[in-house]
Formats: structure tokens, sequence, C-alpha cells
């Protein structure tokens, strides 16, 4: 059996559900022929209740190059970049869930995705496969891509639809672990906008920046706006989209109208719809928040890695659109 040395960034929501999933999970890493054990658990306050031993808890980073694999799940950009760099350089993989690390650092982190040492399928719809899933998808050329990526938002926005308040909703969404640590990347748009940058840069352009999604949040609907629509027979919901206008591609995220039988009204999770060419449309939806659903996707990852597979490659080259898309309509 061999080692397995897992350095953990972050105890948290996501951090402390995957060190209990890895315990949960030993038999398949001994399938698999690896004993995980991890070097330590970086935290900012080691005396706050969690799962995780207390003797594994730090203040300062284990020696990450002393790890096989780095687990980041603390959040933020600059921190998490100063702490994964290093160990990058060392040839050490990296399984994040971070997507604003991803998003907004992506000069720095670029030649390592280009390497297959990062592995991020948790950054988007969390263990719902949605990296994976668009991965098999360039066997086609995308047309377009509209996606439900902010568990948060669609949580209060499905809160106000059955009387809810905005604020009690919001309030609900954090106590279930869905909101980020700063709810406003949530409610502002951001953390969808940063989702579908990754998403443009596995499938349309390797260098797609962050600066280039327009992003609108929920943040000035009202109740009277989720009422109109749904005597119209719709819904709102914030929707990431990518799709082709003027030869260029548009990546947008806003509040948008969908008729009330759409599959991506309809979904009672975080979804993604694609429509590509020769394949067609396809439709996938599960949970896109929260600590369990979150560690699935980092522990997919691991699996990945400790079968072989590299990790999340962005597309090679920069692709042109094949058509002009039909974003849905604003609200508005
Ligand atoms: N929650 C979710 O549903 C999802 C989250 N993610 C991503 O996963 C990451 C973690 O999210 P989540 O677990 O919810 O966040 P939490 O705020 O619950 O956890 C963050 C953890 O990191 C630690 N931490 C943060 N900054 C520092 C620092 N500078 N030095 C040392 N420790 C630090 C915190 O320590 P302490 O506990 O002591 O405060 C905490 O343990 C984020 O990037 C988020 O976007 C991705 C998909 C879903
Ligand atoms: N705050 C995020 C967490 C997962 O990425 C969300 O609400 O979707």
């Amino acid at each position: 059996m061999e080692a397995l040395r897992i350095a953990l960034l972050g105890g948290g929501t996501v951090g402390s559900a995957f060190y209990g999933l890895v315990q949960e999970r030993l038999a398949d890493f001994h399938a698999l022929g690896f004993s995980p054990r991890f070097l330590g658990v970086l935290v900012r306050d080691p005396s706050r209740p969690r799962p995780i031993p207390q003797e594994l808890l730090r203040l300062e980073p284990p020696d990450l190059r002393e790890a096989d694999v780095v687990v980041e799940a603390l959040g933020g950009v600059e921190a998490p970049l100063r702490l994964v760099l290093p160990a990058l350089e060392a040839g050490i993989p990296l399984i994040t869930a971070n997507k604003a690390l991803l998003a907004e650092a992506w000069e720095a982190l670029r030649p390592y995705a280009e390497e297959g040492l990062i592995y991020h399928e948790a950054s988007v719809m969390a263990g719902t496969p949605a990296l994976s899933f668009l991965e098999t998808l360039r066997g086609s050329r995308l047309l377009e891509l509209h996606g439900i990526l902010n568990g948060t938002t669609l949580y209060i926005l499905q809160g106000m639809e059955g009387g809810q308040s905005y604020g009690e909703a919001l309030l609900e969404a954090q106590r279930l672990g869905y909101a980020e640590a700063d709810p406003t990347l949530d409610v502002a748009g951001i953390d969808a906008a940063h989702k579908l940058t990754l998403l443009a840069r596995l499938l349309v352009d390797p260098g797609f920046p962050f600066s280039a999604v327009e992003t609108q949040g929920i943040t000035r609907l009202t109740p009277e706006h989720i009422q109109e629509a749904r005597a119209r027979g719709e819904r709102v919901r914030l929707l990431a989209s990518l799709y082709g206008k003027g030869g260029r591609w548009r990546a947008e995220v806003a509040p948008r109208r969908l008729p009330q039988d759409h599959s991506l009204a309809r979904a009672r999770g975080n979804a993604l719809l694609v429509r590509a060419h020769p394949l067609g449309e396809v439709f996938v939806t599960g949970p896109g928040a929260g600590g369990e659903a979150t560690a699935s996707g980092l522990l997919a990852d691991l699996f990945r890695l400790l079968q072989g597979a590299p990790g999340h490659l962005p597309v090679p080259q920069a692709q042109p659109p094949l058509a002009e898309g039909s974003p849905f309509p604003e609200v508005g």
C-alpha cells in the first residue's frame, strides 16, 4: 500500500466535509493501493468546533512540498495563490474548489493547468459533473451554453417564489453552507461569473478573461418581479450564458425570464444546458453547493489523479463561435 500525503488548506464547510468523506471512503483508497494521511489542515481559528482532529489543525501551512497532493478549500485569491504556487512549481498536483482563485489568478496558474496539474471539478456545480460533462462535449463544437451556476441565488429565488423574503432566504442559504464567506460574491453574480469564465476556458478560449463577463446579480430583484414573471407563466433565474454574437463569444450573468416548463426553470438544483454541433442539446442538473456536495467533487478529482488522469485542461486554442446564440430575455 502506497502512502498518500494530503495537505488540506481550509477546514471550513468544504474542507471539513472533504476530511470526513476521505475517512468514509478509506476502502476505496485501499482498493486503489493508497493509504491517505493528512499532513495538516490549515485554518485561521483552531478553537472553532469542526469535525477534524485538533492535532491536525495548523495556523501555518505544512510544508506543501512534502505533500503528494494539495487540496485547497480556503477561498479568496491572494492567500491561496501564495501557498499553492510553490507546490505547483515543484510539480505537486492541486485539487481546488476555488473558482475565484482560478478565474482571477489565471495568468499565474494557466501554465500548471496546461501541464495537467490542476483538478477543479468542484469549482463549478460542486460534485455535479460540469467540467467532466463539458470535456466530453469537446467532440462537438459549442453553439451556446446557459447555466444556473450559483446555488445561493437559486435558493433565494426559489424561497421568494414560496413567499420567503430575500433576507430570510439568504440567511438560510448561509446556514446551509451554500453561500461564500462574503455573500456579495453570490448575490452580485460574481461567483457565477467566476464559474462561467472557467467553462469558457475549457470550451472556447484558453485565455478567456474574467473581466469579459458582463455581470449583474439579483440584488435589484423585488418580490414584484418574481410575481409578475409567475403571472406570465415564467420563472426568474440567475443565468450564466455563453453564446456567439457578431462573430465573438459573449459571456453574461444576469437574471433572466424562463418559461416555467423549461428544463432550466424546472430544475431544483444547479443546471447546465448546452447546444453543440453535431451533438445537439444536452442538460445536466444536481446540487451545486454545500459541504458534502462539494467534497464529492474534490474526492472525484482525487480518485482521477490516483488513477493517472490529468487535471482539467483548457481548450488548446481559441475557437470562434459557429453561430449566433439566443439568450433568454432579461428581467425588467
Ligand atoms: N460552500 C460551498 O458550497 C462551496 C464552496 N466552494 C469553494 O470552496 C472554498 C471554501 O469554501 P467554504 O468551505 O464554504 O468556506 P469556509 O469559509 O467555510 O471555509 C474556509 C476555510 O479556510 C480557512 N481560511 C480561510 N482563509 C484563511 C487564511 N488566510 N489562512 C488560514 N486559513 C484560512 C478558514 O479557517 P477558519 O475555519 O479558522 O475560519 C476555514 O477553515 C471557497 O473557495 C469556495 O468558493 C466551492 C463550491 C461550493
Ligand atoms: N456560493 C456558491 C458555492 C458553490 O460554488 C454557490 O452558492 O453556488
